[in-house]
C-alpha cells in the first residue's frame, strides 16, 4: 500500500523485501544516487549564478562539447558511488571507457554495475530549461572476486534490475523502478528529502502529444514522416499537440503523466539516431514498460536489443502503448 509523502528512504527500506535480490546492497546504491542527485540539484539551481555555465572546451567520446555541468554531474555521481563502495563498475556518457572499481576488500564482493547519463539535455543547461540524470543498474555476469569486464556492461536491457531518472525542473523529482512498478519522489528543498508524490506511475494507453525534433523532418525515414503527418491530420482525436523540450528525461516525464510519444529516429544525418542504448534508451524503456508504456527502435523491443558497444546509438520510439504501436505500423508499411 502506498503511503503518500513517505520519504524515499522509508520507501526503499519498506520495499527492499519485494526486490528479488534483496540484500540491502541495492538500498545503499539507491541512497548513493539520492545523495548525488541532491548535490547536482543544488548546482543546477544555481546555474547562471556560479561558474557552471558553458563548456569546458573538451569533446567527449560522442564528439560533443562537454558542458561544465556534464563534467560536474559526472564527477559527483561517480565519486559518490565509489565512496559508498557499493558498485564494481561504472560506465558513463562522459567517460570513454568503463571504470572497474576494486572493492576495498580484496575479494571484490560488489555485485552491481551502474551505467549513467549524468546530465541529460545538456543543450538546455544555459537556457534555464529542465534537464535530468538517467541511470541503469545490472548485476554483474562475471564472477565476483574478479575485475569487471566489458561483458558486464553489454547486457540486454531486459536484464536490468533497476533504472531511473532525476528531472531537475520546476521541481526536482527522482523516478525509478526495480521491476515492480514505477514511483516518483519529489524533493522538498527546504527539508532536503524526497517524498513519494507520484505512486504507481502509468502511461495512459493513448495520448495526444508527440515529441520529435521536426527540424530534422526531411532526413527522417518515410515511415516516420508518414507517422508525423498522421499526428498532424485533422481527423478523430487529432491533430496531436507537438511538444519538444530537447531533454529526453523531461519529454518522457511529461508524456508519461499526460500520454504521448517521444521519437528520436534514425535519419540521413544519424544512421542509428542520436540516443545511446545503454544509458538512455534501456533505462527509459524499462521504466516505460513498467509504467504500461512501450519502447522500440521502430521494429524491435529496445530491451531485447543485444548491445555490442558501450556508447552505441539506436533509433528510439517510446511512450503510450497505442501510439508506439501506431508508429511501428507506419514504419513497417513504409519498408
Ligand atoms: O537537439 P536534438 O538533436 O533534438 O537532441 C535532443 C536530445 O539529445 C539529448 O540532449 C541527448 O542527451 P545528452 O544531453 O545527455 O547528450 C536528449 O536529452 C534530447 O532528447
Ligand atoms: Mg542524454
Ligand atoms: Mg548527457
Amino acid at each position: 500500500m502506498f503511503k503518500k509523502n513517505q520519504t524515499l528512504g522509508e520507501f526503499i527500506i519498506e520495499n527492499q523485501m519485494s526486490f528479488k535480490y534483496s540484500s540491502g546492497e541495492l538500498s545503499t546504491l539507491f541512497n548513493s544516487i539520492r545523495l548525488a542527485a541532491k548535490v547536482v540539484n543544488h548546482e543546477v539551481n544555481k546555474a547562471g549564478l556560479v561558474d557552471i555555465i558553458g563548456n569546458v572546451g573538451e569533446v567527449n567520446i560522442q564528439g560533443e562539447n562537454q558542458q561544465k555541468l556534464d563534467v560536474y554531474a559526472n564527477e559527483k555521481f561517480i565519486q559518490t558511488l565509489i565512496n559508498r563502495n557499493i558498485v564494481c563498475g561504472i560506465a558513463s556518457e562522459e567517460e570513454d571507457d568503463f571504470i572497474a572499481i576494486n572493492s576495498l576488500d580484496e575479494n571484490h564482493q560488489n555485485k552491481y554495475i551502474v551505467l549513467i547519463d549524468p546530465l541529460d539535455g545538456s543543450s538546455n543547461i544555459d537556457v534555464n530549461v529542465s534537464v535530468g540524470t538517467i541511470f541503469s543498474i545490472y548485476r554483474r555476469v562475471t564472477p565476483v572476486g574478479t575485475p569487471v569486464t566489458l561483458e558486464d556492461f553489454l547486457q540486454k536491457g531486459n536484464q536490468q534490475v533497476a533504472a531511473g531518472y532525476v528531472v531537475y525542473g520546476t521541481s526536482t523529482m527522482l523516478v525509478y523502478t526495480t521491476g515492480d512498478g514505477v514511483n516518483g519522489f519529489t524533493l522538498n528543498p527546504a527539508i532536503g528529502s524526497f517524498y513519494l508524490s507520484h505512486p504507481n506511475m502509468q502511461f495512459p494507453e493513448s495520448g495526444s502529444i508527440y515529441s520529435v525534433n521536426e527540424g530534422n523532418y526531411i532526413h527522417f525515414p518515410q515511415g516516420i514522416k508518414n507517422y508525423i503527418k498522421y499526428c498532424q491530420r485533422e481527423e478523430e482525436d487529432r491533430p496531436y499537440t507537438s511538444r519538444y523540450i530537447g531533454s529526453l528525461v523531461s519529454d518522457f516525464h511529461r508524456n508519461m503523466i499526460k500520454g504521448g510519444i517521444y521519437l528520436y529516429p534514425k535519419s540521413s544525418l544519424n544512421s542509428n539516431g542520436k540516443l545511446r542504448l545503454l544509458y538512455e534508451c534501456n533505462p527509459m524503456a524499462f521504466i516505460a514498460e513498467q509504467a504500461n508504456g512501450k519502447a522500440s527502435d521502430g521494429f524491435t523491443r529496445i530491451l531485447d536489443i543485444q548491445p555490442t558497444e558501450l556508447h552505441q546509438r539506436v533509433p528510439f520510439i517510446c511512450g503510450s502503448k497505442n501510439m508506439v504501436t501506431k508508429a511501428e505500423e507506419f514504419m513497417r508499411e513504409a519498408q
